[in-house]
């Protein structure tokens, strides 16, 4: 069953010299659990699509259901990490993950036990009492995970979380969100532009169309690459196969140069 609706979402934004119709006509559904990416051209209005489920944003016209509950009236829970880790220098690592807690009121010692279980989850718990500067790219996104758990939503938002970090670090993160996923089983929505990154950590893509965005194609996962880690999706013959596909959908539009030269053989010198 469903669990996250949205239908036939659209939304404009409107400044004093500017009118942009970012999204157009949007509608799907999220089963509860399930692992949906966002992939589209810059500006087509993914993050837009997070920003209205965390209700950051209103939508201009259309409806999203929680539960078949209009969203507004629900109370969902919602874990959001972005690119940027946000994560305050002056607070050591243990206490900006208790940030939320502590917005909430809670200071309990059960709640201090499950953030350091969880930063041991992810290699850090040696250095909990460590300053954010000490850390490097990766081990700020993994307490911005951390940080996003604790306070154990029920959908997490995941606004290109792994984009400004190097290849190798980004191919670990992955297996480790992937890892964390198969523990505490959240409805999740990634938005990225790497088409390798939402085949190995979905179980559906969503393809967007720009200006205005739309949703232009859904592919499917197969189960086998599903049920894999992200770094050895990767090497299933049926990753290459949906790769292809989805670079095609990207690409329908762009004019095949006509000197291209295709490279049928490699001799070694
Ligand atoms: N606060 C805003 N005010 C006005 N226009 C906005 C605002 N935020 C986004 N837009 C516009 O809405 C459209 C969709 O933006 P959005 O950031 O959702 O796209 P995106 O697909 O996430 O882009 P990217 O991949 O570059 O991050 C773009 O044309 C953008 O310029």
């Amino acid at each position: 069953m469903s669990f996250l609706t949205l239908d036939h979402v659209s939304h404009h934004y409107f400044s004093k010299k500017n009118y942009t119709k970012a999204l157009d006509d949007v509608t799907f559904s999220i089963d509860e659990g399930e692992f949906v990416a966002l992939l589209g051209p810059s500006g087509c209005g993914k993050s837009t699509i997070l920003s209205i489920i965390a209700r950051i944003v209103e939508h201009t016209t259309g409806n999203i259901y929680v539960n078949n509950q209009p969203l507004h009236q629900s109370d969902l829970d919602i874990g959001y990490m972005l690119q940027q880790d946000y994560l305050f220098p002056w607070k050591t690592i243990i206490n900006n993950v208790l940030i939320g807690p502590k917005i909430r009121h809670d200071d309990s010692q059960e709640t201090k036990e499950k953030a350091v279980n969880l930063l041991e989850q992810v290699g850090l718990s040696k250095i909990k009492d460590n300053y954010p500067d000490s850390l490097s790219g990766g081990m700020r996104q993994r307490v911005a995970l951390v940080r996003t758990l604790i306070t154990n939503p029920k959908v997490l938002l995941l606004d290109e979380p792994f984009s400004a970090l190097d290849y190798q670090t980004k191919l670990k993160l992955e297996d480790l969100v992937w890892d964390l996923l198969q523990i505490y089983k959240k409805t999740s929505v990634l938005v990225t532009h790497d088409i390798g990154e939402a085949i190995a950590m979905s179980d559906r893509i969503m393809l967007m169309d720009a200006n205005p965005g739309s949703i232009a194609k859904t592919f499917e996962v197969p189960v086998e690459l599903r049920n894999e880690k992200p770094f050895l999706v990767r090497r299933h013959p049926k990753y290459q196969f949906l790769f292809d596909k989805i670079w095609g959908e990207l690409n329908k539009n762009e004019a095949v140069p006509e000197q291209s030269k295709v490279v049928t053989s490699y001799n070694e010198t």
